[in-house]
């Protein structure tokens, strides 16, 4: 954050928000954030999207007949094979910790999974939530859910069996490699941590602490969806089951990125224009900009780095805000998208300035 420009603050409609700490001039870098903590590319993309940059091929190749995937890859035997879009990519890549033990993880769950889909073809029962959601979804529920997952998955044997028949979704599988990335996020800084320890290096600050301080939407997302919560809890047995030993301490890091992803995450997308969203991911440090459906900040990607700029000039005192939506739509569609995808009625000032009869949406 650049310190002398803009300030963490509570609103009065919206919890914590960024605030202009000076005047900022129109196009002034005012935030980035390096990397993602936990990110997934989607299945369907991860041949076209570059492992290191996130560069999509379909954009930077054009005319018919150009290649639609990458060519250059990384395969070792333990891992899953990534693409990169340059050689430069690939050595980054490889030069690393992360990535490379993030592609090993992925490959057993992929192998997992194949797994549970040839036994729950045969049985296809699923058991992880035997009762239907009541009509008033509490946190108490929710609370029981994932206590009796966790006594589920105490006993080796009922989640082997468990895990045996269980019929994890496509889309569950991504949301269970984005949960690993975390996880292994937190395996390298904690056992980076224990090489530093000796020394007198003391890290300014731990990154899974950072992760939960950020709001948590697991109320409103289950309240709104119910079928979310078996979907994590699933995830939830599905990692405990799969993850080498050495990780499995790291498993309820799931809960925590579950509650939080939902509310923070920003999709990856092919480029300004936005066709296609690639995956996902938690830019930890950046998910402290609030929405306004007239936002003075705009966020670009450029490799794995959120930038974050001033659309326009901004007063001192100024709420910084991006926009989370389609801001160009009427106000009811873009109430609608709000409490749908975000589960929050917008407190903007244009949202209250169009509000019917000048009513506040509060
Ligand atoms: C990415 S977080 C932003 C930081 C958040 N305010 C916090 O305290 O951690 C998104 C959440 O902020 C709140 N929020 C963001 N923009 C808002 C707005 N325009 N009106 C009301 N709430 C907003 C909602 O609770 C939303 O789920």
């Amino acid at each position: 954050m650049i310190q002398s420009l803009i300030g963490l603050r509570t609103t009065p409609h919206g919890g914590r928000s960024l605030f202009a700490i000076q005047p900022i001039a129109e196009g002034t870098s005012i935030f980035t954030c390096e990397a993602p903590f936990a990110h997934v590319i989607y299945k369907d993309y991860r041949r076209e999207v570059c492992a290191q940059c996130f560069a999509y091929a379909a954009s930077t190749f054009r005319s018919i007949g150009d290649p639609r995937t990458w060519s250059i890859k990384s395969c070792r035997v333990t891992a899953e094979t990534v693409w990169f879009c340059t050689d430069e990519c690939k050595v980054t890549w490889e030069s690393g910790v992360i990535g490379p033990l993030i592609a090993d993880i992925n490959a057993l769950l992929g192998k997992a999974k194949i797994a549970t889909r040839r036994n729950s073809a045969r049985d296809g029962y699923d058991s992880i939530l035997p009762n239907g959601p009541p009509a008033q979804i509490t946190q108490d529920y929710i609370d029981k859910a994932w206590a009796d997952v966790e006594e589920l998955v105490s006993s080796r044997a009922r989640l082997s069996s468990y895990c045996s028949m269980m019929n994890l979704e496509d889309m569950e599988l991504e949301i269970s490699r984005s949960v690993a990335s975390a996880i292994v996020q937190r395996y390298v800084f904690d056992h980076r941590l224990a090489s530093l320890a000796t020394s007198s290096i003391i890290p300014t600050s731990d990154p899974w602490t950072e992760v939960l301080d950020l709001q948590s939407s697991e109320l409103s997302n289950v309240s709104l969806r119910p079928y979310i919560l078996a979907a994590h809890l699933r995830v939830y047995a599905f990692l405990c089951h799969s993850l080498p030993k050495h990780l499995r301490l790291y498993v309820p890091t799931a809960r925590h990125i579950l509650a939080r992803d939902t509310g923070n995450a920003f999709g990856i997308w092919d480029g300004d224009h936005r066709d296609e969203m690639l995956g996902w991911g938690i830019w930890v440090s950046a998910s402290y900009f609030n929405h306004s459906c007239c936002p003075n900040v705009k966020k670009t990607r450029v490799g794995r780095t959120m930038h974050f700029t001033t659309s326009r000039s901004v007063e001192i005192g100024e709420e910084l805000c991006i926009s989370y939506i389609d801001t160009s739509q009427a106000i009811a569609q873009r109430r609608q998208d709000l409490e749908n995808s975000w589960f929050f009625k917008c407190g903007c000032q244009r949202c209250q300035s169009e509000e019917p009869n000048g009513a506040s949406p509060h």
